[in-house]
């Protein structure tokens, strides 16, 4: 039996079986077509260990560490992740290009397969030379044979795509992919869009394909800009307006103020100090700024998670980690820090939750070689100097804490469920909740990513394998089974604990 692990989970293959298989059987979402290597739908990575391939493939659906599940037997234990954005690309052409405010260009592309995609989702074009970066679809696939994107001239690809891309340019894509879109389950519920820049015409998008599948609940539809000029759909969306009396359009300058229309940041105007936003549905799309402010912002107005659709994050981008900055500006919380004892209501809620944690199929694995005491100890260190304002905290900030952590979206949401779950069954009140969930949202950013990253020490992002597995030159005992460690063989040391672990221990691949 070898173990996979993939996103945060664990799942398990028998021998012989194909990480395809072993992976849809135990309910991973894997892409997957011809089963036969060949059409490269099922592409991931392989971050850590090897494995056996039934039959010769294409070269280049498996360059740089990728492998096709369909094909691939594990030899051992292994660690997945992801495809790059760069893999599982088919051809595009750029059919035309259209100027729409100072900075932002629409660009018509034409797959040469059929593309089925749902407005808001999104697709990875991809350049001649690998260069990759995701563009949300702002078009209906019934509009026209063609798919439309909005693209602000910003960056190395998005400059070549509005200045120096040829029409008739041939590039590739991948995707789409993107929870960002409108579906039946939203027909009753009040939509709460919120867009800065280009980012508007995913979101225009979304609420034309709200409204022509008849969605009667009130749309409002926020639009962030610095100045006016950039207000590129205004005509449009203004006109939305007029024919559709639920759908209500607010733009919003955050520079010189402009009559008539708000002035600041739009989760200010859209999100904060509003009551009765629990039933909604909130749509996000633009500055990953703005994306977080405004998750802050529903933890506390109470809108549950699975209700926040948000553009992805852009992974291919280098990290900048703001969370040292994000702490220092943190205000206390004396009144949630009083509700906890000063202290020990906090030890015992931590204890509940890492309970939990330890028992969970999806979180626990993270925990390998971690003790539940460490883990209580370190996140009342963290969490206690936050309420409590003392700003004396000296382990590590979440981007380090988590640097080798494979964590999305989707787990670290369901972390949070299962953290509200034991707020709420120790009584805790419900707006004190919504203030302890709100300050984990802020970390979001530093925690989600899609592939292990070394730490960053002194701004400089340290190598990963440092931190994991070394061959030692003398021999030594493991401090998990106490059986030694011979010199040469391979074992982990997790430095901040001091503790050396055997392969064996620590799932390391050739044990
Ligand atoms: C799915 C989500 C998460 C997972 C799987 C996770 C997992 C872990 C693990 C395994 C460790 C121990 C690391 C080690 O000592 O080697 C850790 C440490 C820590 N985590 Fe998380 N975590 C998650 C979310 C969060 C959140 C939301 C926060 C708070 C905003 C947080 C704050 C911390 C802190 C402060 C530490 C201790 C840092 C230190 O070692 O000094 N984590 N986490």
């Amino acid at each position: 039996m070898s173990r996979l692990q993939y996103q945060g989970a664990v799942y398990t293959a028998a021998p012989g079986e194909t990480l395809l298989d072993a992976l849809q059987r135990q309910g991973a979402e894997i892409n997957h077509s011809c089963r036969k290597g060949s059409c490269g739908c099922c592409q991931i990575r392989l971050l850590d260990g090897s494995v056996d391939t039934l039959r010769d493939v294409d070269a280049s659906l498996t360059r740089d560490d990728h492998v096709l599940c369909c094909v691939s037997v594990p030899r051992g234990d292994v660690t997945l992740a992801l495809p790059d954005p760069s893999h599982r690309p088919q051809p595009v052409e750029l059919l035309a290009r259209t100027q729409l405010a100072q900075d932002i260009y629409a660009l018509d592309l034409a797959p040469l397969n059929m593309l089925d995609f749902r407005a808001g989702q999104h697709v990875h074009l991809i350049r001649e030379d690998g260069l990759a970066r995701p563009y949300s679809i702002v078009s209906l696939p019934e509009d026209d044979f063609f798919f439309r994107i909005h693209v602000r001239r910003l960056g190395e690809m998005s400059t070549w795509l509005c200045e120096q891309a040829r029409i008739g340019e041939r590039m590739h894509l991948r995707g789409p992919a993107g929870e960002c879109h409108y579906g039946d389950d939203l027909r009753e519920r009040p939509l709460l869009m919120l867009a800065t820049g280009a980012g508007a015409g995913a979101l225009a998008a979304i609420a034309r394909d709200a409204l022509a599948r008849g969605h009667a609940a009130p749309i409002e539809f926020h639009h962030g800009v610095r100045d006016a000029g950039s207000l590129y759909l205004d005509v449009e969306l203004r006109a939305m307006a007029q024919r559709h009396p639920n759908f209500r359009y607010l733009p919003c300058v955050s520079s010189e103020p402009v009559p008539g229309i708000a002035h600041g940041r739009i989760v200010a105007h859209a999100l904060e100090n509003r009551s009765g936003l629990a039933g909604h549905v909130l749509l996000l799309c633009g500055l990953p700024t703005m994306v977080e402010d405004a998750r802050v912002a529903a933890a506390l107005a109470g809108i549950p998670r699975e209700r926040v659709l948000a553009d992805p994050f852009d992974f291919t981008h280098k990290p900048h980690p703001r969370d040292a900055e994000k702490v220092a500006a943190m205000p206390a919380d004396p009144e949630l820090w009083a509700a906890l004892e000063e202290g020990p209501g906090l030890t015992r809620l931590l204890e509940a939750f890492y309970a939990r944690v330890y028992e969970d199929p999806r979180l626990s694995p993270f925990f390998h070689n971690v003790t539940r005491d460490w883990a209580v100890q370190k996140q009342y260190e963290f969490l206690s100097n936050l309420f409590n304002g003392n700003k004396a905290y000296f382990g590590l900030n979440p981007y380090n804490a988590h640097h080798w952590m494979v964590i999305s979206d989707e787990l670290f949401d369901y972390r949070e469920a299962l953290f509200e779950t034991v707020l709420r069954e120790a009584g805790l009140a419900p707006e004190l909740i919504r203030r302890w969930l709100a300050l984990h949202e802020r970390f979001r950013a530093e925690i989600v990513k899609g592939a292990p990253r070394g730490m960053i020490l002194s701004g400089v992002e340290q190598p990963l394998h440092t931190l994991s597995v070394q061959r030692l030159t003398i021999d030594a005992v493991c401090d998990s089974c106490h059986q030694e460690i011979l010199a040469g063989a391979p074992s982990r040391y997790q430095y901040r604990l001091g503790t050396l672990h055997c392969a064996a221990c620590a799932g390391i691949a050739d044990a």
